[in-house]
């Protein structure tokens, strides 16, 4: 890897390529590496359910090995093909507030920022939006992905093994959902309402690329925010099934704000919870933090972000019994929710829960006309 004097900041790396600083105790504690607890789909019922409770009750991150169906190369390479598309023919698949001729808004692809403490850019789909039912249909967060539609048979293929990848992604986010269900002694089919029909899950593709390569400017951030191309964070939702593809960099706090990095091992899907299903659980399952290092390569990556049909209602615990009267009242509208706390970022300020109707958009062009 060649490293100028400038970037010295990021010169020490490490045997499994991860950039590492010096001077910064907490980032220099990481060179070694954890080992993730396997989990292995071809394991009796009850030996996967026990596998995936004492994972989620402890450190909350876990590997999933021989997952039916899952091909990590042919995503890697969809991943590259996606990336590798020329500025225009990905300008036409930004979100609007990054290119305001396009009409999606929450689907599509998210170009490298400047000055971001992320340094990546990704394409986000939705289910197929032809499976999205009439009713489920009015709300924002179900919307057209934009495919690249000029690139012929490629860009065909491309899009009928991402549709492939998202049903099975989604199948298998049930089924561990179902395995959580019996964990926690509910009836295994406790959580398909929220799940089965009309899921708003995104499947993201992610290219990261070192600060060095220079693609955007990146000068007003500090020397720690430099070394991560994801801040330390946690997911928001319910279940985050991501492909690595064998990269090193991700990182996870295993307590006390300590990050380890995570072994990178090929064809495994790395699991994850997020904060809302960590809630429901009276955080017996943890929403553990983690962040992504700049390896000083280029770096590629894919979750699946299992969630809910818009409309789904939430209940604020699983176990009625942790709830006043109150609290059994109120349950909580999935959708709803996730839109509160999307809004926090600028891009989403004005984001609305339905579409627009007909006699919405005259009025905004009658509007637009007279000012
Ligand atoms: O790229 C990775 O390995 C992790 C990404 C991540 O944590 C996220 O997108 O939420
Ligand atoms: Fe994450």
């Amino acid at each position: 890897m060649d490293i100028t004097p400038e970037q010295n900041l990021l010169s020490q790396v490490d045997s499994a390529g991860i950039t590492q600083e010096k001077s910064f105790s907490h980032i220099a504690a990481t060179t070694d590496q954890i080992e993730l607890a396997s989990i292995d789909m071809t394991w009796p019922k009850e030996k996967i359910t026990e596998g995936i409770m004492d994972q989620l009750r402890n450190l909350g991150f876990l590997l999933l090995t021989n997952v039916p169906g899952y091909n990590e190369d042919e995503l890697k390479h969809a991943c590259q093909w996606m990336f590798n598309l020329s500025e225009e023919e990905k300008r036409k698949l930004y979100q609007h507030h990054h290119n305001p001729k396009n009409t999606n808004y929450y689907r599509g692809l998210s170009p490298f920022i400047a000055n971001d403490v992320s340094h990546k850019e990704l394409f986000d789909m939705g289910l197929e939006y032809s499976q999205v039912s009439d009713y489920e249909k009015i709300f924002s967060l179900q919307e057209q992905t934009p495919f690249p539609d000029d690139q012929g048979d490629d860009g065909q293929k491309f899009k009928t093994f991402m549709h492939q990848h998202y049903d099975i992604m989604q199948n298998l986010g049930v089924q561990l959902m179902s395995h959580i269900a019996d964990g926690f002694g509910l009836p295994s089919n406790y959580f398909e309402t929220w799940f089965k029909d009309d899921p708003c899950s995104t499947l993201r593709l992610i290219h990261y690329l070192p600060r060095k390569a220079n693609v955007v400017a990146c000068d007003k951030l500090t020397e720690e925010e430099l070394k991560l191309t994801t801040p330390e964070h946690t997911d928001s939702g319910f279940l985050t099934l991501l492909s690595t593809f064998n990269y090193p960099g991700l990182q996870v706090d295993i307590g006390g704000g300590v990050y380890k990095s995570i072994k990178p091992v090929p064809n495994v899907l790395v699991v994850n919870i997020g904060t809302m299903l960590s809630r429901i659980t009276n955080n017996d399952l943890k929403a553990t933090w983690h962040r992504v290092l700049d390896i000083g390569v280029d770096r590629y990556s894919s979750p699946f972000f299992l969630e809910p049909k818009y409309s789904a209602e939430i209940p604020q615990q699983l176990d009625p019994s942790l709830m006043t009267e109150e609290q059994k009242n109120n349950k909580l509208v999935y959708g709803d929710w996730l839109i509160e706390s999307i809004k926090r970022f600028a891009e989403f300020a004005n984001f609305q829960k339905t579409k627009p109707t007909l006699s919405d958009l005259q009025a905004q062009i009658q509007l637009d006309q007279t000012n």
